[in-house]
């Protein structure tokens, strides 16, 4: 079933290689965000990606599955699957390469649940940055160009400005937002008061909270969740 993912407005990233103690997991299940991506770049496995997900299911809110590798793309018991493809990388394995290797060894995908995601990835010092060796020294121009190329010639109906574990620069949200018509932006990285959700709230049409989560605490979420709902 196809949710209305297009509305949300704040999505909250839990980290299958970290630990949320359960009080701490129905508070955000019940925080008002509007889904709740299982999602991480380093030492996801089946097992704990499972377990999170047997922690956040039974609430009622959308479950989504955002893989970093093939053998993340379990979709038993979630709703979606959002598969990023890094566009701001020369790694052709993180535009492409994965997504093909995944087509070969999955005969059945189920591609009406997949929500595919243009990340232009910003900030090097994130696992993901690492990861990919992605190019993050970008003015908000290219920026730009990247997401109107991802909506216009790739058709990406997600576009994923990713500061992961930073702050990133509204500048460059803005200019995204601006290249923008039809796609759905995405910003994540660094969100921590409702100053920062509201700032970014006001160019992305998606906030994403992480980390803060496990580092401030669900207080601090809910307040992510008042500023941009
Ligand atoms: C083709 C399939 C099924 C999977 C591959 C999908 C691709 C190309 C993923 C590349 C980008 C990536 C690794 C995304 C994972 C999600 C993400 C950006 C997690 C951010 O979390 P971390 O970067 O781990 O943050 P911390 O450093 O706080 O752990
Ligand atoms: O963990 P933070 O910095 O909130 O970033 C959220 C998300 O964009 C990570 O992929
Ligand atoms: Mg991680």
């Amino acid at each position: 079933m196809h949710l209305k993912w297009k509305n949300w407005t704040h999505v909250t990233k839990l980290d299958p290689d970290k630990h949320l103690n359960p009080g701490a997991i129905e508070e955000v299940a019940t925080s008002g965000t509007d889904a709740i991506l299982l999602s991480g770049t380093l030492n996801v496995t089946p097992e704990n990606l499972t377990a999170l997900r047997e922690q956040v299911e039974g609430y009622g809110i959308p479950l989504v599955v955002e893989p970093a590798d093939t053998d993340g793309a379990l979709f038993d018991g979630v709703d979606m699957l959002f598969v990023p493809s890094v566009l701001n990388t020369p790694d052709s394995r993180w535009v492409v390469g994965k997504h093909q290797r995944w087509a070969l060894e999955c005969p059945d995908i189920p591609w009406n649940l997949v929500v595919p995601e243009a990340y232009v990835v910003l900030n090097p010092n994130s696992a993901v940055g690492r990861v990919t060796g992605a190019v993050c020294d970008l003015s908000p121009a290219e920026v730009a160009a990247y997401a109107r190329c991802a909506e216009h010639y790739f058709r990406f109906p997600i576009i994923y400005i990713e500061y992961s574990g930073m702050y990133g620069d509204p500048a460059v949200v803005k200019a995204a937002a601006e290249a923008i018509d039809d796609a759905t932006l995405y910003y994540g990285g660094g969100i921590n008061s409702a100053e920062r959700a509201a700032e970014m709230g006001k160019y992305a049409d998606t906030i994403v909270v992480g980390n803060a989560v496990y580092e401030a605490g669900v207080e601090t979420l809910k307040a992510t969740v008042r500023a941009v709902q």
